[in-house]
């Protein structure tokens, strides 16, 4: 018998951005999957008669079976705008909408109409401006999910960078650094790089929290007091283990070449690494969710809305990866928040 192909919710997001734009360049391909658009169709066919794209959109129906995304036509999940849409433009109407593509996304994962969500992406100040705290998608899922514990991590085919903590202000990052909280991190991360990536004994390389890790603790004493003993707990568990390393040179050639995936204390420390490699080629992936969610590496691009000139490449490798994950590991339970 083959394998089912799985059917992949684009949740469209912010829609003064370019989600549409990508998510209509992306329905230009065939895929081994159904995609399935969540946003408003009026907004999305706009978008397409804008960037002259000749994507036909109609309402998705479920059937008993997925079937292959055929290029130039998309099954569009709708749910209405509340204002109408200016390319570039933000409007806090719109918010609660952004929300609502989720959490259709959400629901559908879980009923087990979708084996994946990618998002496209989402302007984290607008919706918090209509009055609705929102840190981010990961945030949200977990929240949403019922997950107490998930990982962020970004990767391209060469490097994979996950974070210790997410969106925070960078004064809030130390306290949020604990041995609890490293732990359940550093278990979730070693448990999907095996059970997602295929990585049999994946090695991590931790960077520390200070300057030059800490200088001996003469420049910070949390390498000291929280990352090394779990670390050599971890590693005495079997776990390969590098660091605290000095984080401006752990990405040095000989470490990322001892490396499948480094943990980073926060989201400037490792992004920027990540970024400058290969930034609208990278995926963001959620570890630890019951779902599977995948997103691309960068944000709304307001001033690229509409005008034809946003990259899709990110988006690309980002359904691929979904796909890839749904077909491959679509069952797998990440350990660390059993
Ligand atoms: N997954 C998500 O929902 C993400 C959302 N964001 C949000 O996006 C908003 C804007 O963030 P910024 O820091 O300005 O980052 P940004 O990624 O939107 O823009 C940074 C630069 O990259 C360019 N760029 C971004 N994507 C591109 C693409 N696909 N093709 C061509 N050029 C592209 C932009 O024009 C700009 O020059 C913020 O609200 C942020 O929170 C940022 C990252 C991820
Ligand atoms: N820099 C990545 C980012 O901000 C995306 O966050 P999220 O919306 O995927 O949680």
């Amino acid at each position: 018998m083959p394998t089912p192909i799985p059917t992949i919710a684009i949740t469209t997001g912010e829609p003064a951005g370019i989600g549409p734009d990508i998510t209509l360049m992306a329905a230009m391909r065939a895929w081994d999957a159904e995609l399935v658009a969540i946003g408003d169709i009026d907004m999305l066919r706009e978008r397409a008669r804008l960037l002259n794209l000749p994507v036909s959109l109609t309402p998705y129906q479920p059937g008993p079976q997925a079937r292959p995304h055929t290029p130039g036509h998309l099954s569009v999940l709708h749910t209405s705008v509340s204002a109408t849409v200016i390319p570039g433009q933000l409007n806090p109407a719109n918010a609660h909408y952004v929300l609502k593509t989720l959490d259709l996304a959400i629901e559908g994962c879980r009923t087990g109409s979708f084996q994946a969500m990618v998002t496209a992406p989402v302007q984290k100040s607008v919706i918090n401006d209509a009055g609705i705290p929102f840190s981010g998608h990961t945030e949200y899922l977990a929240e949403k999910t019922g997950t107490e514990h998930v990982v962020m991590m970004l990767a391209t085919d060469k490097l994979r960078v996950a974070l210790a903590t997410t969106h925070l202000p960078l004064k809030d990052v130390p306290a949020a650094i604990t041995r609890e909280s490293l732990e359940r991190t550093l278990r979730i991360l070693h448990a999907e790089l095996t059970g997602k990536f295929g990585i049999t004994r994946p090695k991590i390389t931790v960077l520390g929290l200070n300057p030059h890790a800490g200088e001996g603790g003469h420049l910070g004493r949390e390498e000291i007091e929280i990352i090394t003993p779990l670390l050599e707990k971890l590693k005495n568990e079997g776990m390969q283990l590098a660091g605290p390393l000095p984080a401006d040179t752990a990405f040095n050639p000989e470490q990322l070449a001892n490396s499948d995936a480094y943990l980073a204390m926060y989201h400037d420390q490792g992004l920027p690494v990540l970024k400058f490699s290969r930034f609208g080629e990278a995926v963001n992936i959620t570890l630890g969710l019951p779902i599977v969610r995948v997103s691309v590496d960068h944000g709304t691009a307001l001033g690229l809305a509409g005008e034809g000139s946003a990259k899709a490449g990110s988006l690309i490798t980002t359904i691929d990866l979904a796909g890839s994950i749904a077909t491959c590991a679509p069952n797998f339970v990440p350990a660390g928040n059993a």
